[in-house]
């Protein structure tokens, strides 16, 4: 798909440079332990794929779904709504949230109390976009890919209306 009346903000290789860097700095810290990657649905997915395949440890994958951009609006709705839960338990467990995306931080905000009661061993973040100009809640992830201003971007699993998300690249979208 072209990625036409978009300007490409990060492209295939700076992306794929820094997912590597992440998952090397996961495989150092995590060593010879077990991970469990929650990826968050739906803009994660792709983010995930390339990153599991980045750690060198061993690895579960689960996925949570939650929502609160819906439809045209590139404004959070402030309400995070859980449309599918993890199919794991999580005591004891070294959790890594996978976000495609950090903005407000009222979906991990959300995430991180829904999770903590299940007594995970750790609950990290791992986020490739931050950014961090327009946070609501108290949230500092724990590995960030890159530092992004107040623009609304897409592509490489970020959408907009459910659209764009397989763009190859991170885009910025010039919403009218
Ligand atoms: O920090 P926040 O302001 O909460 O924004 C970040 C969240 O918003 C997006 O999800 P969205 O609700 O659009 O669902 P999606 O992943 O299915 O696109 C994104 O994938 C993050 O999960
Ligand atoms: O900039 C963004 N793009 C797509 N989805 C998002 N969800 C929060 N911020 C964004
Ligand atoms: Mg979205």
């Amino acid at each position: 798909m072209k990625a036409e009346g978009l300007d490409i903000f990060l492209g295939e290789k700076e992306i794929r440079e820094k997912v590597k860097e992440l998952g090397q700095k996961i495989t150092e810290d995590f060593k010879g332990e077990d991970v469990l990657l929650v990826g968050v649905l739906k803009g994660s997915w792709i983010f995930l794929a390339d990153l599991a395949r980045e750690i060198d440890t061993n690895v579960e994958i689960s996925f949570i779904s939650v929502s609160s951009y819906a439809g045209k609006k590139t404004v959070s709705s402030g309400v995070v709504r859980l449309l599918c839960d993890i199919d794991r338990p999580l005591d004891g467990r070294n959790v890594i949230l996978v976000e495609d995306i950090v903005d407000t931080g009222l979906t991990l905000s959300y995430l991180k109390k829904l999770l903590y009661v299940r007594n995970p061993s750790t609950i990290k973040i791992c986020t490739l976009l931050d950014k961090p100009s327009r946070r609501l809640a108290d949230i500092n992830p724990d590995y960030a890919g890159f530092e992004i201003p107040d623009e609304f971007v897409v592509g490489y699993g970020l959408d907009y209306d459910g659209k764009y998300r397989n763009l190859k690249n991170v885009c910025k979208l010039k919403v009218k």
